[in-house]
């Protein structure tokens, strides 16, 4: 495959996956074209903007692993800042993608390098290379920072040492290939897409440490969605009716407590665009 059509094929997932993660519903605490989740800011349409300014900057990421051997999250960086800048003009200024645009970033880099060195891409392939990518990322913009105009997640790591979406890519995207994506290829068999997608997410719940919760809300917020995303699980999530109905009861006790995993909903999207990757890039 040429250059350019891996290329147009990796930022086609890539917005697939933004899509497919907004439009899944329900998604306690969290914006579906029925529901604005805990958010008073932001609805569906926000995020339909978000994703149409966010992305034409997926090829500016893949071609950074395409052309670049080193020095590759230095080079997304400015790349990065340009998107957040185009998503919070698109948004208004809302805060829509800026865990998405860190995480598909990453992704469609890693995809790059893999196929300018000719590795075959899968979900061990693209966890090493982000891993590789990242090395260091908690020590360098977590450990040594100083008092000031520090972010949601530099002062949540402060206070109570949770690492958010640095450790998580750091880590290789380990909630990904452990939990996001067993969920995922368990439930596609047996539900559809979006029922799958709704069980991923709260599979994701039950680990990820996503900092937006506890912004939010409170550090006991963060056991709370955890224990409740396991027991709509373990009473079969979107298979069943009992599952379904505690889902709907989570999604109001999430507004009422201004509880939304956004960073889990991020991680949704990366875990299907690897799925997607994985599957198409295979054959
Ligand atoms: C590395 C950056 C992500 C910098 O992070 P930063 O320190 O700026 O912000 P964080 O708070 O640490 O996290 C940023 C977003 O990451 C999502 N997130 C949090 N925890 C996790 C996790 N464990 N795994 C994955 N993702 C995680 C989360 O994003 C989602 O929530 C946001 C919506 O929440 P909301 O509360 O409504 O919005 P806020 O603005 O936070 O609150 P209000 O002010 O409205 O009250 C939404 O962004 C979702 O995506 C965190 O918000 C990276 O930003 C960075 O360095 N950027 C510079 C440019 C760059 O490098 N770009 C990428 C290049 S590849
Ligand atoms: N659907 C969603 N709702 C709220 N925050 C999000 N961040 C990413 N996706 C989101």
């Amino acid at each position: 495959m040429k250059n350019e059509n891996f290329i147009i094929k990796i930022s086609q997932i890539a917005l697939e996956s933004t899509l497919l993660e907004v439009s899944t519903h329900p998604k306690p605490g969290l914006v579906t074209p029925f529901s604005n989740g805990s958010h008073k800011d932001m609805d569906y349409v926000t995020f339909i903007k978000s994703a149409s300014a966010i992305a034409p900057y997926f090829i500016d990421f893949i071609k950074v692993g395409l052309n670049y051997k080193d020095h590759i999250l230095n080079k997304l960086r400015p790349i990065g800042v340009m998107a957040e800048r185009d998503m919070f003009r698109a948004t208004r200024g809302v805060n829509t993608h800026k865990g998405l645009i860190f995480l598909i970033g990453l992704i469609c880099a890693a995809s790059g390098t893999l196929y300018r060195k000719k590795i075959k891409i899968d979900r061990l392939s693209l966890s090493y290379e982000v891993k590789r990518i990242t090395e260091g990322i908690v020590e360098r913009e977590l450990k040594n920072i100083e008092d000031e105009k520090l972010t949601n997640g530099q002062r949540i790591y402060k206070k109570y040492g949770l690492t958010g979406i640095r450790g998580e890519v750091e880590k290789g995207l380990k909630s990904i290939i452990e939990c996001g994506l067993p969920t995922f290829e368990k439930s596609i068999g047996v539900l559809n897409l979006n029922d799958s997608l709704v069980n991923t997410l709260l599979a994701l719940m039950t680990r990820v440490e996503d900092t937006t919760i506890v912004h939010r809300s409170s550090i006991e917020g963060l056991e709370f969605v955890r224990k409740y995303a396991k027991m709509a699980l373990e009473a079969g999530g979107m298979l069943t009716e009992e599952g379904r109905s505690i889902i709907n009861r989570m999604d109001e006790d999430f507004k009422e407590r201004n509880i939304s995993p956004g960073g889990c909903a991020d991680m949704l999207a990366a875990t299907y665009m690897i799925y997607k990757i994985e599957k198409d890039m295979g054959e």
